[in-house]
């Protein structure tokens, strides 16, 4: 589904390309402040799109790393509106495409309409619900912002329900269990991604668990874009947000510039 009248930042940069990057933070950590300079990094790094996540107390797929970084931002007294008040200056900066990645509860809380609206109006992109039952995101308001369908390993059958009417890209999580750093990809994430792309010309993404160039490389033979987050987090995390490191870290992953 297409949200009408919106410009598609994301067709735009990433339709019809390779070797996509895309990097996640969490946004407010360790302040919104630095969420706003390490976006501008990360697209300086050569990233594509940038996940920005609303921290949440509860993050049930979410890892250790991930979970560290909510609640420094937490402690920072994060809140919707600050992190909205961020975009609208990201904004007038960069078009760089921008998803949030948020638990149901925050957009249930905020109101489910009034989420969507907001977003639209601040420049996100798209959301991801990691929470949000294929069933219930029929009744998302996806006329206003689209949801990027989320595909995993045991969604087989239902890939082609999952991908019927979607717009933005596929997300593809390359493994079971939460967020964070693993050694190796499973090789049945490959067969995955050409499942997916037999039901849909949408550029295709995988993350959960890659963390280095050669990961990077390795999902680039068959997937359009590698998703990156603990890794990038742990840098925050370990140089106090220096958008300088992120930037550096960024650029190491991509492999450009
Ligand atoms: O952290 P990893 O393993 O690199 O995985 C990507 C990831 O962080 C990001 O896309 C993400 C953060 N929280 C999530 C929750 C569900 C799905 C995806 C995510």
């Amino acid at each position: 589904m297409k949200a009408e009248g919106m410009r598609d930042r994301i067709e735009e940069k990433l339709g019809g390309k390779k070797n996509l990057f895309i990097g996640y933070i969490t946004g407010g950590d360790p302040t919104l402040n630095h969420t706003e300079e390490i976006v501008y990094a990360m697209e300086k790094g050569g990233a594509d799109l940038v996940e920005i996540g609303i921290p949440y107390s509860d993050p049930l797929a979410d890892g250790p790393t991930i979970q560290r970084a909510a609640g420094r931002a937490l402690k920072e007294g994060f809140s919707m509106k600050k992190l909205f008040d961020s975009v609208v200056r990201i904004r007038r900066n960069t078009d760089l495409p921008l998803v949030f990645l948020v638990y149901y509860n925050t957009i249930h809380t905020y109101g489910v309409d009034q989420f969507a609206v907001r977003c639209k109006e601040v420049g996100i992109d798209a959301l991801i619900v990691p929470d949000l039952p294929l069933e219930e995101s029929k009744d998302f308001p996806q006329d206003i912002i689209p949801l990027i369908p989320l595909v995993a390993l045991n969604s087989q059958e239902r890939i082609e329900d999952i991908l019927r009417d979607r717009s933005g890209f596929v997300y593809c999580i390359s493994s079971f269990g939460v967020t964070g750093s693993r050694s190796s990809i499973s090789d049945k994430t490959r067969e995955l991604v050409e499942r997916v792309k037999s039901h849909t010309d949408l550029p295709v993404a995988v993350g959960f668990g890659i963390s280095t160039r050669e990961m990077v490389e390795e999902v680039h033979e068959y997937a359009d874009a590698a998703i990156v987050g603990s890794s990038i987090v742990k840098v925050v995390e370990e140089e106090m947000g220096d958008p300088e490191r992120v930037e550096a870290f960024v650029r190491e992953l991509t492999g450009r510039g």
